[in-house]
């Protein structure tokens, strides 16, 4: 059988421990995302789906539970062998681009590639390849100041699979464009999700897109609830 791509047991984070001030964000976060699913987590602001998020893709640390990625766990690896699995095996996409100003739709895409040990010849296909996948192979060599928002963020999502991670991790992919703009990108991000086999974590606030996905859960008080 294989393994989930993304298994989450026992998740527990608060934020200044011991203190006055803490704030336990999250109680107990049990989730198993199988290969090709696509799940969408629903919360409300400050539920702590960011936080989630962190955890999940090793951008942070946990206080109590695992966190196992393609049946690996990732609980007491050293910080190089962490950010190794991040790079080959997730991909992160946020609510705003975050794209390199000076450089094109395509290097932007090429230069994680590069980081990651891929010929510049190679590299260069694969960016043209998912810039047309996307729809915007004719905005290749522009820069991101020159794309429209819709535009921008579907360079960050090729961004994001450019090292053809196993798991994507999405916080409010659409969340920054108008609602029609939204919908329309956001079908652009599930094509290529479903076209590379990719298993997804998305978060929205937006329940149409959410009704979209595979399944749907809430964090609710720190634990995840199906919607
Ligand atoms: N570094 C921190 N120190 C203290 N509290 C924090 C810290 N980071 C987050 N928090 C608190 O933890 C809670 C969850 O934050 P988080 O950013 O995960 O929420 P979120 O669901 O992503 O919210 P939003 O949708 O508004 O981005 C919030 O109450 C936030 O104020």
């Amino acid at each position: 059988m294989n393994d989930p791509v993304l298994r989450l047991s026992g998740i527990a984070k608060s934020y200044n421990p011991g203190q006055p001030n803490e704030v336990a964000v999250l109680r107990g976060v049990d989730l198993a995302v199988a290969p090709g699913e696509v799940v969408a987590l629903v919360a409300p602001s400050g539920a702590g789906k960011s936080t989630l998020l962190h955890i999940a893709g090793l951008l942070d640390t946990a206080d109590a539970g695992t966190v196992a990625i393609a049946g690996e766990d990732m609980t007491g690896l050293g910080d190089r062998r962490r950010t190794a699995v991040r790079r080959a095996d997730v991909g992160f996409i946020y609510q705003f681009h975050h794209l390199l100003p000076e450089f094109s739709a395509q290097e932007n895409i090429v230069l994680p590639q590069l980081a990651n040990g891929v010929s510049r010849r190679a590299a260069d296909a694969y960016a043209m390849e998912l810039l047309e996948h996307v729809g915007i192979g004719a905005r290749a060599g522009h820069r991101p100041a020159a794309l429209s928002g819709g535009e921008q963020q579907r360079v960050a999502f090729c961004r994001a699979l450019a090292n053809r991670p196993r798991l994507l991790l999405a916080d409010e992919p659409t969340g920054n464009l108008d609602p029609g703009t939204s919908d329309q990108v956001f079908g652009t991000l599930m094509g290529l999700v479903r076209d590379t086999g990719l298993s997804a974590l998305i978060a929205t606030h937006n329940l149409d897109l959410a009704a979209r996905m595979d399944r749907q859960l809430r964090l609710d008080t720190g634990a995840l609830v199906p919607v």
